[in-house]
């Protein structure tokens, strides 16, 4: 197996409090009358890449959005069970939906600039946390576009609007607007799925790096990717939890027979 990055992992059930980022407990969660998960529990480490992976529709998707209540914007979303991040369960009402979705930043399929300038996209969040001054938002945007790798392709046009960069130059300046709030959790829903090889390699790249300062929770559909930047690997079967191990032993020893037939291809 080709490997990018050195991986360092524990056994999934050494993962002790101290060192879980998001403690998935019993999760349940309904769309209308269809219950879409079902007894979801797991511990994703801090600052490790885990990946989810399953056939399409198995409810890896809702799962990471469930991560910072994003499924609450769907009239008829129910859930039961806990999500527990730095101890606190992130569904109960005192919760403040808004303060967890900047600790809890989320990139999609489809990179979606704001129709705004690229300086402008980087410094959104900020502004409305209320950052004024001129000097804060320009370190900011040049330290996170350099950490998205994105600085030296567009140091000299920060004030262009941000849809006439590239596709793969999108998708690293929304994970720079994400980065620029400093999350401790960024979730990558299928963050390559829309890109050329070398920008996903460049995306890979920049996962590596970034877990040293957070935790990333990754869903793909490419089994290569899964095996080369995750730590964990979570494999999902019609919204159910079936196999969940460090990524070596998930992708060259997985206990179950419907773990290593999708990972062999036989379905999904
Ligand atoms: N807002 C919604 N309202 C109703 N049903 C939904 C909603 N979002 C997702 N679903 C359903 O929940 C199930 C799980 O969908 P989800 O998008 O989480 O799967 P996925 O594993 O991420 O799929 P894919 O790999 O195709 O993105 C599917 O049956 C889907 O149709």
């Amino acid at each position: 197996m080709l490997k990018l990055f050195e991986h360092n992992t524990l056994n999934v059930d050494e993962i002790d409090e101290a060192s879980t980022a998001i403690d998935v407990r019993q999760f349940n969660l309904w769309f209308g009358g269809k219950q879409v998960l079902h007894d979801i529990s797991m511990r994703i480490p801090k600052n490790k890449v885990t990946a989810l992976i399953g056939q399409s529709g198995c409810g890896k998707s809702t799962l990471v959005s469930s991560f910072n209540r994003l499924n609450d914007l769907y009239n008829g979303c129910k859930y039961s069970g806990e999500i527990l991040i730095d101890g606190r369960n992130i569904n109960s009402k005192k919760i403040n939906v808004s303060r967890l979705r900047t600790r809890v930043g989320m990139v999609f399929q489809r990179p979606n600039p704001f129709p705004m300038s690229i300086y402008d996209n980087v410094c959104y969040g900020l502004r409305l946390q209320g950052v004024k001054t001129r000097r804060k938002l320009d370190d900011a945007v040049e330290s996170t576009l350099k950490e998205a790798a994105l600085w030296e392709e567009v140091k000299d046009r920060l004030f262009e609007p941000a849809h006439l960069l590239s596709g793969g130059q999108q998708q690293r300046l929304v994970i720079a607007r994400a980065l620029a709030l400093k999350p401790d959790i960024l979730l990558l829903d299928e963050p390559t799925s829309a890109l050329d090889p070398l920008t996903t390699l460049f995306i890979e790249e920049l996962m590596a790096s970034l877990k040293k300062r957070c935790t990333i929770v990754i869903v793909t559909h490419n089994m290569q990717q899964a095996a080369r930047v995750s730590d964990y690997t979570a494999f999902f079967h019609q919204g159910r939890l079936i196999e969940y191990a460090d990524s070596d032993t998930l992708f060259t020893m997985p206990e179950k027979k419907q773990t290593e037939d999708y990972i062999t291809g036989r379905y999904g």
